[in-house]
């Protein structure tokens, strides 16, 4: 969304039911309840099958997570392991539009092809749609069962007589599951993957745990130290959109450290090198937790400053309290429950080495873990 003031607009809309107190207040016991059958499924795989791909149950896990908070009902990912037709589509469209983009005469040749599968991938998303008017009448519904994102949302923008029609609901939630799926599948799969390479963060991550009062809750993870600045440092070797974020410079240009900027160009940051920066972050590749921890070690307020896995500025990351939610309870829940688990022998340095498409990913799509013993 270009438009300054749209975009504006429509993060003011979201700023409330993507808080951190209307998350917890209401999606908590949606999250908890998901992550913990993603535990099962997990420990299911490893008796069952005596391995267990991290990476597939940590997708099946975001996804399903960020559809129910958007439509209102559960994709049930988690429990069929596999995607649903929705997300099928979803995906086919998304890739659909990518190749428009690259090869765009392709436009004029596929509406000739009678196939399903072509015309689900390069068609206008009418399955989508048929989905977005679910949601539209959940939203309408008062109905707790069905309560999604969007029911405080549609009656605001209703009240305002600027109402989200069939489309823009669509569209939304479409964008909103995308951007909340993969980027936390990611960041939890290297997240599980870098405590269980580490034998002594392992032990130490247990002993923390083991704190947490009888029938904790999201908040007190939140002072869990070595949990959140392990977090931390995974977000800032393995945030899972690191790439360039692109913005447009304001007309009559803009004089940055020095150098004129023409207004209409387009720049970008990014978050790979700078949260590689040797300055800012001494022996960068190293994944050291204790930089987020009070100590020698700790990092300067600059260092601080210069962490963006999730962007930087009013386009920042929507979903940030959401992904912490995710891998806070996630992860707690991981080590608690699945304490005597290993790398699978498949898991290799080479098999994790980050792909770069957009968002990052393990370069074998799989990160399998087996019992210990
Ligand atoms: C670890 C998980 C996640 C990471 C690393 C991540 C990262 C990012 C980044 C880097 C941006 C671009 C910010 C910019 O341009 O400055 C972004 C934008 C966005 N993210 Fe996330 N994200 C994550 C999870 C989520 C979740 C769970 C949701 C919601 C369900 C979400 C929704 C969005 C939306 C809607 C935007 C666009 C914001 C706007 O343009 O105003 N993200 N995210």
């Amino acid at each position: 969304m270009r438009d300054v003031k749209k975009h504006a607009q429509r993060r003011k809309l979201f700023a409330r039911p993507f808080s951190k107190t209307v998350l917890r207040s209401t999606w908590e016991p949606v999250v908890r309840g998901k992550v913990q059958l993603m535990i099962s499924q997990i420990q299911k795989d490893l008796t069952t099958l005596g391995v267990c791909d991290v990476f597939k149950w940590s997708t099946f896990l975001a996804t399903d997570v960020s559809a129910h908070l958007m439509f209102g009902e559960s994709f049930e990912m988690l429990q069929r392991g596999e995607k649903n037709e929705y997300i099928r589509i979803l995906e086919s469209v998304i890739q659909g539009s990518g190749i428009l983009f690259e090869l765009p005469f392709l436009g004029y040749i596929v509406p000739c092809i009678p196939l399903q599968s072509v015309r689900e991938m390069f068609g206008n998303g009418e399955a989508l749609l048929r989905y977005g008017q679910s949601l539209l009448n959940n939203s309408r519904s008062n109905s707790e069962s069905s309560r999604n994102i969007f029911s405080g949302l549609v009656h605001a923008s209703e009240k305002d007589g600027a109402s989200f029609n069939d489309i823009d609901v669509a569209i939304e939630a479409g964008n909103l599951i995308v951007a909340g799926s993969d980027t936390t599948a990611v960041t939890l799969t290297y997240l599980i993957w870098a405590i269980l390479s580490r034998p002594k963060l392992h032990t130490q991550l247990g002993n923390e745990l083991a704190t947490l009062r009888e029938n904790w809750e999201e908040g007190d993870l939140e002072s869990l130290s070595l949990l959140n600045a392990t977090i931390t440092e995974t977000l800032r070797l393995y945030g899972a959109a690191p790439g360039a974020l692109p913005r447009s410079v304001p007309e009559g240009g803009v004089t940055f450290s020095g150098y004129y900027i023409p207004g209409g160009v387009t720049v970008s940051t990014q978050s790979w090198t700078i949260h590689r920066d040797p300055v800012l972050f001494p022996n960068p590749e190293k994944f050291d937790p204790s930089r987020w921890l009070p100590g020698d070690n700790q990092a300067s307020e600059q260092a601080r400053l210069a962490m963006s896995p999730f962007g930087s500025g009013s386009r920042t990351c929507l979903g940030i309290h959401l992904s912490w939610m995710e891998l806070r309870l996630a992860t707690a829940e991981f080590f608690l429950q699945c304490g005597n688990v290993k790398w699978a022998p498949s898991v290799t340095e080479e098999s994790m080495k980050p792909k770069h498409f957009f968002l990052i990913a393990p370069s074998a799509h799989k990160c399998k873990i087996t019992l210990a013993t």
